[in-house]
């Protein structure tokens, strides 16, 4: 787009003006102010000063004869200012400055006064872990965590707690509103809500260290789950360690249908077990991946006979616990 001579004039010296001072909102205003009075003092001296205003640059050339647009020759002379409306041509652009000036310093002052957007502080877990120790005991269903749990309990004097004994507890209790979904949760292999399971977790352990004192736990089947994980040791205790129990799937559906003769278990069944191994797979060995990733894990191969697995937990504890076992 061609510039008149006024035009360049006033864009020169709003540069300059631009370049005196930081470009503060009231310095741009004050350049803005100058370089329009400039441009109306000129603009006075116009023949037809109303069609200059209502008229953008481009359509006031388009519409005038080619003729008349005399800029540096003609009538006017080299150095006569021209004296058409042409002098004006830059107010949109002026009024487009201060208008976008004047929202981004709304816009940064609104920002200023937000609140900061940092992450809140973490909870402070109820037990610490250099008053209280927590072992998470893990494996597949029918892996034989509960069996490994008793004969630690009665060596080590731990407390063992069962997410899953909690949970049908909770689910018998007499009004628990949660009785409905704990039960169907169980029956189809699913992981019930992690709020309801840590509660039942920090309720028990609370009322172990209040009846007995002491502050040694397995926690038996737990966490299922990351968020239950994450949780837990953020607003419970963090854990010293997974205890973790690999067997083979066949190995574990063969004691689980023996189990199921006698336990009682609504999940002992085939069609329950075979959810719970797909659950295992998706939902809780991406817990025991991330304990690994973290080198807190001790690995124990369950498949040899009870005896034979915990002489191996015992020897796997002690390498990494040494005296805290
Ligand atoms: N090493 C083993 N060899 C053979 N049978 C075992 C072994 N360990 C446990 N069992 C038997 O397998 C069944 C499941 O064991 P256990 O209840 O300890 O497993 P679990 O991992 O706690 O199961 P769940 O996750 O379902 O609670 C029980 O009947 C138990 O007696
Ligand atoms: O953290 C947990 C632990 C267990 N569950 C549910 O209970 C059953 C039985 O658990 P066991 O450890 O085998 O006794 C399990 O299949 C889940 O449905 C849970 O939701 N969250």
């Amino acid at each position: 787009m061609a510039a008149t001579a006024p035009g360049r004039q006033a864009w020169r010296q709003l540069m300059r003006n631009s370049c005196r001072g930081p470009a503060t909102p009231s310095n741009l205003l004050r350049q803005q102010h100058r370089a329009f009075t400039r441009q109306a003092s000129s603009t006075t001296q116009s023949s037809s000063p109303r069609r200059v205003v209502t008229q953008s640059p481009s359509t006031f050339l388009r519409r005038q004869p080619l003729a008349q647009r005399s800029y540096s020759s003609g009538s006017q002379g080299h150095n006569t200012p021209p004296r058409s409306n042409s002098q004006v041509k830059f107010w949109p652009f002026l009024i487009v400055i201060a208008f976008g000036s004047g929202g981004y310093v709304l816009l940064a002052n609104r920002r200023k006064k937000m609140p900061p957007t940092t992450e809140p502080a973490p909870a402070t877990p109820a037990f610490s872990p250099a008053d209280v120790t927590v072992l998470f005991v893990l494996g597949g269903p029918g892996a034989g965590k509960g069996t490994q749990c008793a004969r630690l309990v009665k060596d080590y004097h731990f407390t063992h707690l069962s997410a899953g004994d909690l949970l049908r507890a909770e689910q018998d209790r007499p009004g628990s509103q949660y009785g409905a979904l704990i039960r169907d949760c169980i029956k189809n292999g699913a992981i019930v809500p992690m709020e309801v399971t840590v509660a039942l977790l920090e309720n028990a352990m609370r009322d172990t260290i209040r009846a007995s004192g002491n502050k040694k736990f397995l926690i038996d089947g737990f966490p299922r789950k990351m968020d239950q994980a994450f949780k837990f040791e953020e607003v419970v205790c963090p854990a010293k360690l997974v205890l973790f129990y690999d067997c083979p799937e066949a190995e574990m559906e063969k004691r689980l249908l023996e189990r199921g003769k006698t336990s009682g278990r609504a999940d002992d069944n085939a069609e329950s077990i075979r959810k719970r191994f797909r659950t295992f797979v998706e939902t809780s060995m991406p817990v025991v991946d991330h304990y690994e990733a973290e080198n807190r894990v001790v690995k124990v191969d369950s498949t040899p006979t009870p005896d034979q697995v915990y002489a191996d937990t015992q020897e796997k504890l002690r390498k990494v616990l040494g005296d805290k076992l």
